[in-house]
């Protein structure tokens, strides 16, 4: 069917605005429409950074990349590729964070996502069919929004998370935009705050679980992979009591991942063996303490676990390596309300002489002595100052990753970890941070955010065409960024710069494709894995 001048300009995946050529004016019904001067997307790119540059606040460039984005798909991600460290933070983690807390009030377009609602299970599928709207989608993030970052529940303003992790897809490994689509699963909220705002947009009621739940899930990952059977689905956000049960529900049956657990853990893990490449220790001498054992927390336990496994240790060895610590404190097999994750990590209170005493962060650190510190607590400000010199007094290379976000959240900042440790600590947070100076040396901290991990990793097996994510596609994408930091150079950081983001999802999605192809794990038949993530790869060019 024909499109009027109408739909093209206003279909952000067909428009092309002042860079329609002449003769594309005339054979699609556009003379007129547009002022005469055609213009190079060079052009159009350059006019539209100087005017984000003009935007005084954080909040407002992201507003007007957000129309843009929402305009011309094209032009957005040849201007991100341009600037992506100093997109990064504006479409993603961190500013994400103020847009979804003031969705209501900016709402401005529903920027092409599916609407899924508990209350209406009989529309899944065409709810999906709607949004996607007859576009061949390869890939869905959806989250229910039960755990957005550290912020708790944010309903249906959650869907910022699910649109802003598939532009750092696109723009990271070149996932072509209109083969994706972001999916908000509206289970009602319990945040009292929306629920009292007349301009909240989500169903006003309270959070449905359960059965009820459940089956709604179950619809919708049938819709889903009906309409969409060649698509990868990523699970975003969801709550601590959902977020495993779903993943272990789907794993073995569909190309799935959570990436709260799965991404998380391989960021960890990759920016561990980085952190032990510049401290020349041995993962098989490092004692693991996570704090805040969630869903990140666990999910990284587990990753770390594979690892130890791997370089030949018992599975009841390498649970000696760990120390879970939640809100009760260090979590013993006798601690109530323990989650299903957390009971593989738990330690004996006869270990300790004072385990009655354990209730909190500082007495475990002193009682365990820690090599490696990760922080998914979402509590600010919990790696003080005696805490960490408590645990770099027995250590040489400390590595402590505070990783709660977004910014208000961040365990500790890291320029306190480095003067604290006095250079000492290998350090990377879970949002972009700057270069610390401190006595002459220039220490570059490491993202330690699964951003550097999802895009890759989801792209290889997309381009794979992969049935499922096992162990063993994990690990191998773990430790394919080995090599891409330079561990030798005072200050390096332990994961590689988010500069190189574009560089090294390739590598990643090769990495992984391989490791699907390897297994026999691919849906298609697939002669050559770098071609194939090659061939995938979009480019922002009309
Ligand atoms: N950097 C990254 O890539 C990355 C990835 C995933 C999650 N995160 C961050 O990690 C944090 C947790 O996310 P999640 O999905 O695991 O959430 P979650 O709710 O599943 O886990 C948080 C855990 O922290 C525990 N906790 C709360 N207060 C505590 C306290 N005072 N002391 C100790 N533990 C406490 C909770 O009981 C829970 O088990 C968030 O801030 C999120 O942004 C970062
Ligand atoms: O979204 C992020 O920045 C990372 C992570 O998925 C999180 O939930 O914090
Ligand atoms: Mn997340």
């Amino acid at each position: 069917m024909t499109k009027t001048a109408d739909q093209i300009l206003n279909n952000p995946f067909l428009n092309k605005g002042t860079a329609f050529t002449n003769e594309e004016r005339h054979a699609l019904g556009l003379t007129g429409t547009l002022p005469s001067k055609v213009q190079t997307i060079e052009e159009q790119t350059t006019q539209a950074y100087a005017q984000f540059q003009s935007k005084a606040t954080r909040l407002e460039k992201r507003i007007f990349l957000m129309n843009l984005f929402n305009e011309n798909r094209t032009l957005f991600y040849h201007l991100m590729d341009q600037h992506v460290v100093e997109f990064m933070p504006i479409v993603y983690d961190p500013v994400v964070a103020d847009s979804i807390e003031q969705y209501n009030q900016l709402f401005l377009d529903p920027q092409n996502a599916a609407f899924v609602s508990i209350d209406a299970p009989e529309d899944i599928e065409a709810t999906l069919k709607n949004a996607a709207d007859g576009r061949d989608i390869r890939l869905v993030v959806v989250t229910d929004a039960e755990g957005i970052l550290g912020m708790g529940d944010w309903g249906v303003n959650g869907v910022d998370i699910a649109i802003g992790k598939l532009m750092v897809y696109t723009a990271a490994a070149g996932i072509d935009p209109s083969q994706v689509l972001p999916v908000s699963i509206d289970a009602g909220t319990n945040n009292q705050q929306l629920l009292d705002d007349p301009l909240y947009l989500g169903n006003r009621h309270k959070r449905v679980y359960g059965d009820k739940y459940y089956d709604m899930i179950d619809k919708f990952v049938e819709a889903e992979q009906k309409l969409f059977p060649e698509s990868l689905l990523h699970w975003e956000d969801f709550g601590r009591s959902n977020a495993q049960v779903i993943l272990d529900k789907y794993k073995d049956k569909i190309a799935t991942f959570n990436d709260d657990i799965q991404g998380t853990g391989m960021v960890v893990l990759a920016g561990i063996l980085g952190a032990l490449n510049i401290s020349k220790e041995s993962i098989k001498d490092q004692k693991i303490l996570s704090f805040g054992a969630g869903t990140a927390g666990m999910g990284i336990a587990n990753q770390i676990m594979d690892e130890l496994m791997q370089a030949g240790l018992s599975e009841e060895e390498a649970k000696q390596h760990f120390y879970a610590v939640d809100k009760q404190g260090l979590l013993f097999d006798d601690t109530e309300d323990l989650t299903p994750a957390q009971k593989a990590f738990t330690r004996k209170r006869s270990e300790f002489s004072n385990a009655d005493e354990l209730t909190n962060l500082e007495a475990v650190v002193k009682a365990v002595h820690p090599t490696v510190m990760i922080g998914t607590s979402t509590q600010p400000g919990t790696f003080t100052e005696s805490i960490i010199k408590e645990m770099a007094a027995h250590t040489d290379r400390p590595i402590i990753f505070p990783l709660s976000n977004p910014t208000k959240l961040a365990e500790a900042k890291a320029e306190d970890l480095i003067k604290w440790t006095d250079g000492r600590a290998l350090v990377a947070t879970g949002i972009p941070a700057d270069d610390v100076e401190y006595k002459g040396v220039t220490y570059q901290i490491g993202q330690g955010n699964n951003a550097l991990m999802y895009p890759g990793l989801g792209f290889g097996l997309i381009a794979s065409t992969a049935k499922v994510l096992n162990n063993e596609t994990l690990s191998a994408a773990c430790h394919a960024l080995g090599g891409i930091v330079d561990t030798d150079k005072p200050g390096a950081a332990v994961l590689p710069p988010v500069s190189k983001i574009t560089e090294f999802s390739q590598t990643l999605a090769t990495v992984v494709a391989q490791s699907v192809l390897d297994q026999k794990l691919n849906k298609e038949p697939i002669a050559d894995a770098k071609q194939a993530v090659a061939d995938m790869k979009w480019v922002p060019e009309y």
